[in-house]
């Protein structure tokens, strides 16, 4: 990617950019607009550029605040919001002023939440710092917290006014965050944009590499993609669904696993059984069903799960958002980029799909926990 950075605009609700590019400070102080507060959530590890960002809007004149988070999914509870209420409260955040999440996927979802419930919604600037979250989390305006009903059960939408994607970030992420953000981005290759598959599949490790020029185009890609579909259908009535492919299972795993699992992990495991119910629904070719694995695998990713799991992953999954009518209704494919919906599938068609990813004896650690 050039030094200039690149604006993929979101033409939703508010329109607001997704400006990607490499040591983009100006642009963040920038995005804070006319505030007089700001408060920066931000996760353990991001400490100081927490403290960078704090200082350059004090030196524009900005009251700013830095509040760490719990790590992870241990910042996605309910008592972490709460604690940022009180906190905004003591702060005295208004309207008028701003919120910036710093973190992963975990950070951007919580503060995008605390954005959206203080004073009924405040103005909020995601800096996601992931892959996950540049590509997927913190474009189109989807915020959540985790509660024992479920994962993401409890949220909101409610749109950035501006995404800040600083590459220079993905530098000190730990290499199993970028395997697990690739999930989403061969997620988004298989729905949408299969040049994504071929640019993993071509050189697997240069795509895993923050410093080549390859994840950058991945990473702009992704979220060229994840942009058209929420300018399109910003609140999931239907077509927005696409993004949620191997997320039925996904989620239902997490849910099982107490959220140890990273969300990219099971989405990795998920996008495999959702295409074996597209290929034994009789939708999905062979080779585009199998490729699931192979690219996948390729960087590393997650393919199996516990083969007595399958009873309890389906009790998850009865409470899925995209049930209707107490139905269970997956994404699936009709081909490579044809996503299409499969409703009310007959049970033994989902058991039979779970053959392909259940794993008797030690299940996977290490890399897919946190
Ligand atoms: N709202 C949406 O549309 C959407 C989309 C996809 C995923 N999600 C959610 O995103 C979450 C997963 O996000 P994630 O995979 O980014 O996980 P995460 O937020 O838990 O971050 C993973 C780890 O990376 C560390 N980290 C973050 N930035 C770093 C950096 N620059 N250098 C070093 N370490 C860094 C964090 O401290 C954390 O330990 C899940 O809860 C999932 O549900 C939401
Ligand atoms: O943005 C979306 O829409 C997605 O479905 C993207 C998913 O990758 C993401 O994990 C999202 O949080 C899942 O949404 P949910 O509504 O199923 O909780
Ligand atoms: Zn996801």
């Amino acid at each position: 990617m050039s030094e200039n950075p690149v604006q993929v605009r979101v033409d939703a609700g508010s329109p607001y950019d997704v400006v990607i590019g490499r040591g983009l400070l100006d642009e963040t102080v920038a995005a804070a607009g006319e505030a007089t507060k700001a408060a920066i959530f931000y996760q353990p590890t991001l400490a100081e550029t927490a403290e960078a960002l704090r200082q350059a809007l004090a030196d524009k004149g900005i009251d700013a605040h830095r509040i760490e988070l719990p790590d992870a999914e241990a910042g996605k509870d309910l008592q972490v919001a709460g604690f940022c209420w009180e906190v905004l409260g003591r702060i005295g955040l208004s309207r008028q002023d701003v919120i910036y999440s710093l973190g992963g996927g975990a950070a951007t979802d919580v503060t995008g939440f605390v954005a959206a419930t203080w004073m009924r919604g405040v103005p909020v600037v995601h800096i996601p710092t992931t892959l996950l979250a540049m590509v997927d989390a913190a474009v189109g305006g989807k915020t959540g917290i985790n509660t024992d009903a479920g994962k993401n059960l409890v949220g909101s939408f409610h749109e950035p006014r501006a995404v800040i994607v600083d590459l220079v970030t993905l530098e000190t992420v730990p290499r199993n965050e970028i395997v697990a953000g690739m999930a989403e981005v061969i997620k988004t290759g298989f729905i949408a944009d299969p040049v994504i598959l071929e640019l993993v599949e071509k050189d697997p490790e240069a795509a895993l590499d923050p410093t080549g020029d390859v994840l950058p185009e991945l990473v702009r890609r992704s979220i060229e993609v994840k942009a058209k579909v929420v300018s399109a259908d910003l609140k999931e009535s239907s077509l927005r669904e696409i993004l949620n492919y191997g997320h039925t299972l996904a989620h239902a795993l997490e849910r099982r696993e107490r959220y140890r699992w990273r969300h990219g992990a099971a989405v990795s495991v998920g996008l495999i059984y959702a295409a074996e119910l597209g290929r034994l629904a009789g939708r999905l070719d062979d080779e585009t069903a199998d490729r699931h694995r192979r690219v996948l695998e390729s960087v590393g990713l997650p393919t199996s799960y516990d083969a007595d799991a399958f009873g309890q992953l389906l009790e998850y999954m009865g409470t899925d958002k995209k049930n209707r009518a107490g139905m269970l209704r997956f994404v699936v494919l009709d081909g490579l980029a044809r996503p299409g919906r499969l409703e009310a599938p007959d049970p033994s068609l989902l058991v039979a799909a779970y053959s392909a990813v259940a794993k008797e004896g030690p299940q996977p650690s290490g890399s897919v926990l946190l």
